[in-house]
């Protein structure tokens, strides 16, 4: 994926990003609040213009495509299920928004409830399962929409560590096993040590181009030693 020369603008807030987010990896977004790491995302994924600059993924310019329309998908922070649907339900709404499955798309849909580890708790409300558990249907409705890309803003941020890292895992693993590209923004300089191949640090107005992780830990730039403090 190449954001070529993107400018954003909203008000008094400028970030400019010429950059690329290599295939098949897991890039982290990093940067302090305010920085624009949401924001980033919200144009990649069509729901914000930009101001100039183009999106382009496997040589396509996505830029005008509406965003249900972009090969991606995207999780946020609060997951985004509906209270009033099963899990089984929600996941199911990845493959089809009115939710009339063919036995063919039930079988796909109870094959990644069982691959997120949520094997018989379909038939539950959203409310009836933990904060973990959540964070996994969304994952698998997001795994069912079966896009090349996954944007992630902060999709674990609520959970306690050993969850947190259980779901990364989960993550990596399930990335791997499709061959997903994802891009994950994150606060935590662990979470992008632990998962991501490759880190983009967001600082005064700028997203730098991704850099390979262990290598910008050993070697952090100036924004980012001001940003870990
Ligand atoms: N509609 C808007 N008009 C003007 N400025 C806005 C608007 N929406 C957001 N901003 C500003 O844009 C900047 C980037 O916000 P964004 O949410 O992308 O940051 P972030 O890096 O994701 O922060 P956090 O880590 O706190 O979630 C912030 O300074 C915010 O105040």
């Amino acid at each position: 994926m190449r954001l070529d020369g993107i400018e954003i603008v909203m008000g008094d807030f400028h970030l400019d990003a010429d950059l690329g987010f290599r295939r098949g990896a897991i890039t982290a977004l990093m940067g302090a609040s305010g920085s624009g790491k949401s924001t980033l995302l919200s144009v990649i994924a069509g729901f914000l213009a930009p101001a100039s600059g183009r999106v382009l993924v496997e040589g396509q310019d996505i830029t005008d495509l509406p965003p249900g329309a972009r090969p991606l998908s995207i999780l946020f922070q609060d997951q985004n299920l509906f209270p009033h649907l099963s899990v089984a339900q929600n996941v199911g709404l990845g493959l089809r928004p009115d939710l009339r499955l063919s036995a063919d798309q039930r079988a796909r849909r109870d094959a990644v409830l069982d691959r997120v580890g949520l094997a018989g708790l379909g038939d539950r409300l959203p409310r009836d399962l933990s904060g973990g558990q959540q964070g996994r249907a969304a994952l698998a409705r997001a795994l069912l929409r079966d896009r090349p890309w996954l944007l992630l803003d902060e999709p674990f941020s609520a959970l306690g560590p050993a969850l947190r890292r259980e779901m990364l895992d989960l993550l990596r693993e399930t990335a791997a096993e499709r061959g997903l590209s994802v891009v994950m923004v994150t606060h935590d300089p662990s979470d992008a040590r632990a998962v991501a191949d490759e880190t983009c640090v967001i600082a005064e107005g700028r997203a730098a181009p991704p850099v390979p992780t262990a290598e910008l830990f050993a070697n952090p730039t100036p924004a980012l030693r001001a940003y870990l403090g």
